[in-house]
């Protein structure tokens, strides 16, 4: 582009500086030491002032967030080995029983696909979006199930009742993916249309979120599920869960991506039937698919199926895909027709494809079975001339019952005068637990039931981690459900100070859960050690877990030699145990007494020292007889040394003889004449070997004349 207009082209104006007017008088001011023209070094020269920090402080919280900046700026570049299509991320969805799991996945599939998901069994693989697919799935309420989900979720969803509190199903859960790489974590709260009073819920809410901020991170996202409508979540707060997996960010985690997994969505059994029918326990072939993920996988290499074993592969072939990602053309969003799910395990899509067939499953109201020949008259006759295979077909369609439900009916009597011995129905813990426990866990633990169980059940039981621990599990018969409850004495520590808080600001607020908190911290022993341990990020219960198991094993080698600081005199124990015996006595039966008074050392204790050696435990001396102990004490740095001289010279004095090796010298005891003829024998065997040192000394000394002077010598060589 020329100035001079050349080509046809506008020439573009140049600026004019005014001169005189109100924008040149403004420019005037703006300026009035003009440093056009002068370097930024010049200008510094001119003017330090300007260019200096006014406050430290602040500069160096400038500094230090530069700093941070850059730092964040750079990080490891993390290697995705991934070919292809990405392989959909798992969401975990995992919480205490009847929380709500399946319905929050039906609700999930739901908005992503518009469709009913009418059961949740395995991996549901949908299209969250053009770049994205999630794979959800339930995780069992056993420890078993979980360990299996921590090894392959990207987001675990930890669903929580608001209206019980935390179960210990999520805390076990939460220690099991700290061991397999921590994925990420979101909390969802369900339950919270129980809560009558906003008050209440409110703060119950408050109360969760820092829990749950304490076990994971400060700032962990905590969703709230307010209610059900039709049976199912509201569709706003869905949506919102829904759009925040589907931006959520997955970093791979390092040992993931350089192993090679797959979570199996669908298997076969493809052994040949002859085989399995002329041996019933062959070895089986079986097919599993799923999406590879992790690094490549090859033939032959040797795969560990949780829960059966390791087994190596016969062959990986790679199959079309079963839910595609949508085609790239450029459009805002999915198409309806592109909201694709696969859900093989949950009865869902018509077509299954295996790797030598195609199943087409029709549903059963579609299908129009033959009328059964029993229910005419007509029938029966014809029916007796019928082939045996329709015959088998028509009275399989007169069963009503399954197999498993007949047998979860059947009972049997081991006697002939015995009550029929059938599966206890699960309502019949309850008064198992109850008749054992309720006396006394109600005297003692009534203080430490909250309002929750107030309402539902009081009757529960409690099992204490450890002394230290400020983490308890609380087990509550809840409606005929056994209910795991955990209780933090920090929270109780938390729920005290927000009543005190809001008695100052609402006096007329008088919530029985605050009442029961109030009591529980007033009443428990501990209120001193809660101070102490002040909330903070470190998960007590995991740390009290740890000492309980470092606890077990330790044992105090200084309270065995040293014994008890304050215990009973040895007297005393030996009375106990007389006591203990002579009442164990009474009630053992026969032959049990002897075994017992072997007061020899315990196999257990035994175990606990070095449990991989066998030790016979006759030749073992029993390190709890206090005589014993006492008997070695002495010995010990602790000891008095000065009995053990006295004891030398005591035995020295009276042992009798002693002879000087050194010049020949005999010592006789004064106990000697005590030695009765049957010793002779000794006496000549001494006397024998006696001529035999000084034969050897002698023979000794001349062939070394030179060690008899005590003079140093040197050789000069
Ligand atoms: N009132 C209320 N009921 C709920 C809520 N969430 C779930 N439910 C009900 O709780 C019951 C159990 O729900 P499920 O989805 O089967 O729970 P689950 O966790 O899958 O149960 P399991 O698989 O047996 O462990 C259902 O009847 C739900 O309707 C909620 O937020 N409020």
């Amino acid at each position: 582009m020329g100035k001079g207009g050349e080509g046809g082209e506008q020439p573009h104006k140049s600026h004019r500086i005014r001169k005189s007017g109100a924008s040149a008088k403004k420019k005037s001011k703006s300026k009035p030491n003009s440093t056009e023209g002068l370097s930024k070094e010049q200008q510094k020269i001119n003017n330090p002032k300007a260019f200096a920090f006014t406050s430290s402080k602040k500069a160096k919280r400038l500094q230090s967030r530069a700093t941070e900046k850059e730092q964040k700026r750079l990080h490891v570049p993390t290697i995705d080995r991934n070919i292809g299509e990405p392989a959909p991320f798992v969401v975990v969805v995992q919480g205490p029983p009847q929380v709500g799991k399946s319905l929050l996945i039906k609700c999930l599939v739901k908005h992503y696909t518009k469709h009913n998901l009418p059961e949740v069994r395995g991996p549901i693989t949908i299209v969250s979006g053009k770049q994205r697919r999630l794979q959800f799935v339930e995780c069992p309420n056993d420890i078993n199930g979980m360990i299996d989900c921590a090894k392959f979720a990207d987001l675990a969803l930890l669903l929580i009742d608001g209206s019980y509190g935390f179960e210990m199903e999520t805390f076990e859960f939460l220690n099991i993916l700290q061991n397999h790489g921590f994925p990420r974590v979101m909390g969802v709260l369900t339950h919270l249309d129980k809560f009558e009073d906003v008050k209440k819920l409110k703060k119950t809410k408050q109360r969760l979120k820092h829990r749950f901020w304490t076990e994971i991170y400060d700032g962990a996202k905590l969703f709230y599920l307010s209610g059900l409508i039709h049976g199912k979540y509201t569709k706003r707060e869905v949506h919102n869960l829904a759009r925040f997996i589907s931006v959520m960010k997955f970093p791979p985690l390092s040992w993931r991506a350089s192993h090679s997994y797959i979570l199996v969505d669908r298997f076969e059994d493809v052994t040949p039937p002859e085989k399995v029918h002329m041996n019933s326990k062959c070895d089986r072939n079986v097919t599993l698919y799923g999406y590879l993920r992790g690094c490549n996988l090859k033939k032959g290499t040797k795969a560990h199926i949780t829960g059966v074993g390791d087994y190596p592969l016969s062959g990986v072939t790679a199959l079309a895909d079963p839910c595609p990602l949508p085609s790239v053309a450029k459009k805002k969003g999915l198409r309806d027709k592109e909201k694709l799910f696969y859900a093989p395990m949950a009865g869902l899509g018509e077509l299954l494809y295996d790797k030598d067939a195609v199943y087409i499953n029709i549903n059963d109201h579609f299908v129009q079975f033959s009328k059964d020949g029993a229910s005419n008259p007509e029938g029966t006759e014809k029916g007796k001339q019928r082939d045996v295979g329709v015959e088998l077909v028509k009275s399989l369609q007169n069963t009503k019952y399954s197999v498993d439900e007949k047998l979860e009916k059947s009972s049997f009597s081991l006697f002939r005068k015995m009550p029929h011995i059938s599966e206890p129905p699960t309502s019949a813990i309850e008064p198992d637990i109850k008749d054992g426990d309720s006396d006394s866990d109600e005297d003692s633990d009534s203080d430490e039931e909250d309002d929750t169980e107030d309402e539902n059940d009081p009757e529960s039981l409690e099992k204490d981690h450890g002394t230290q621990s400020n983490f308890k599990e609380q087990i509550v018969l809840d409606g005929g459900r056994v209910r795991r409850k955990a209780i933090f004495e920090n929270e109780m520590d938390i729920d005290n100070k927000d009543s005190g808080e809001d008695d100052d600001s609402d006096s007329s607020d008088n919530d029985e859960t605050e009442k029961g908190d109030e009591d529980i911290l007033s009443d428990s022993p501990s209120s001193a050690d809660e101070e102490e341990n002040e909330m903070g990020n470190i998960s007590k219960w995991k740390e009290s877990l740890l000492e309980r198991t470092a606890s077990r094993r330790n044992i105090d080698l200084m309270q065995l030699v040293y014994g008890t600081p304050g215990s009973k005199s040895s007297d005393d124990m030996k009375d106990d145990d007389v006591e203990e015996e002579s009442d164990d006595e009474f009630f053992k039966p026969k032959g049990e007494g002897k075994k017992k008074s072997n007061k020899g050392i315990n196999d257990n204790d035994v175990d606990i020292d070095d449990c991989s050696k066998f030790v016979s435990t006759g030749s073992l001396k029993d390190w709890k007889d206090t005589d014993l102990i006492k008997s070695i004490r002495d010995r010990f740095v602790t000891g008095n040394w000065s009995k053990a001289d006295l004891r030398n010279q005591l035995s020295e004095g009276t042992a009798g003889d002693f002879e000087d090796m050194e010049t020949g010298q005999k010592y006789e005891g004064d106990h000697a004449d005590e030695v009765g003829n049957s010793n002779k024998d000794d006496a000549l065997a001494a006397e024998e070997r006696k001529l035999k040192k000084l034969a050897l000394r002698a023979k000794f000394d001349a062939q070394y004349p030179f060690l008899l002077f005590d003079v140093p010598f040197c050789l000069d060589v």
